[in-house]
């Protein structure tokens, strides 16, 4: 059995021990003469803790997460979830996370039950039937269990990707645009009952925004990158008192433009 990866002294863990992720100067090429979609991203997030990575079109968060699952292979770095060395135990690891993404569509023609049922498979999960009855509860689909996926609206396919990211009851969660194409009130009804699941079992979860509000309310630490670098991170509210705002869509401008709390018009 591979050894779990040891957290340096002195860094947050959070509860169980491990961090739920550490990425040590993270670097993704996709070219050797590209310029770097991420480079040198270092981070240790707590267990438990709901963080934001926020950055504008093409700053390198949906790469991260991507190396984050091991779907993309670093060009340097490391990375360990749940104290799992990714590079080499990254079975072990993805079993106790899960993931959700707007550019992943479920298989159009299987009904939502098939499409859970497939996963639960895939995850080996106990009693998969009693699960996915639990999750269509929770996430009100009971009534669309037997529609095809591709018959569903933009709002029920969020409700259907946010329980088949749940349906191993996953440690670790990484969310890739979880409200984007959701209305406000179906956005709001998400961002509410993510704020519960996390309260309830303390899962980790990291979410790539570019909803500001969504970020504020959720995240208790945000990195700000930028070209693929983190510019800048903090809790919203730290952010929000550096750069002397009243939200962070400001703070997020001012990083954007590289204005410094000296350069902000008052
Ligand atoms: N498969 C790929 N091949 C080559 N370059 C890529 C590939 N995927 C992404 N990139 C480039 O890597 C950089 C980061 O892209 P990425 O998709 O990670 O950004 P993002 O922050 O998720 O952007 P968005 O908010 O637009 O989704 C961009 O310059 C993009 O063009």
């Amino acid at each position: 059995m591979t050894k779990p990866v040891l957290v340096p002294p002195g860094l947050p863990t959070g509860a169980g021990g491990a961090p739920a992720i550490l990425a040590e100067h993270l670097t993704k090429r996709y070219a050797p003469a590209a310029a770097p979609a991420v480079e040198d991203l270092s981070f240790t997030m707590p267990r438990g803790a709901t963080w934001g990575l926020l950055g504008g079109n093409g700053a390198g968060k949906t790469t991260t997460i991507a190396m984050l699952l091991g779907l993309l292979v670093p060009s340097a770095g490391r990375i360990a979830c749940l104290g799992h060395d990714m590079a080499r135990d990254r079975f072990t690891a993805l079993a106790r996370m899960n993931f959700s993404s707007p550019y992943i569509a479920l298989p159009s023609r299987l009904s939502v039950a098939e499409n859970l049922r497939v996963y639960a498979h895939l995850y080996d999960v106990p009693l998969a039937e009693k699960r996915i009855a639990e999750l269509a509860a929770q996430l009100q689909l009971t009534e669309l269990l037997d529609r095809p996926a591709g018959q569903l609206s933009a709002g029920q396919k969020t409700r259907v990707a946010l329980a088949k990211a749940l349906v191993n009851r996953p440690e670790l969660l990484l969310l890739d645009e979880p409200t984007a194409s959701l209305d406000p009130d179906t956005g709001d009804w998400v961002r509410s009952w993510l704020e519960r699941y996390r309260a309830e079992t303390g899962c980790s979860i990291l979410l790539a925004s570019h909803n500001m509000g969504e970020v504020e309310r959720l995240c208790a630490h945000v990195l700000m990158l930028k070209q693929g670098r983190v510019v800048d991170q903090g809790s919203p509210a730290a952010l929000l008192e550096k750069y002397g705002r009243d939200d962070l869509e400001d703070v997020f401008l001012d990083i954007a433009r590289g204005r410094s709390r000296a350069e902000v018009p008052a």
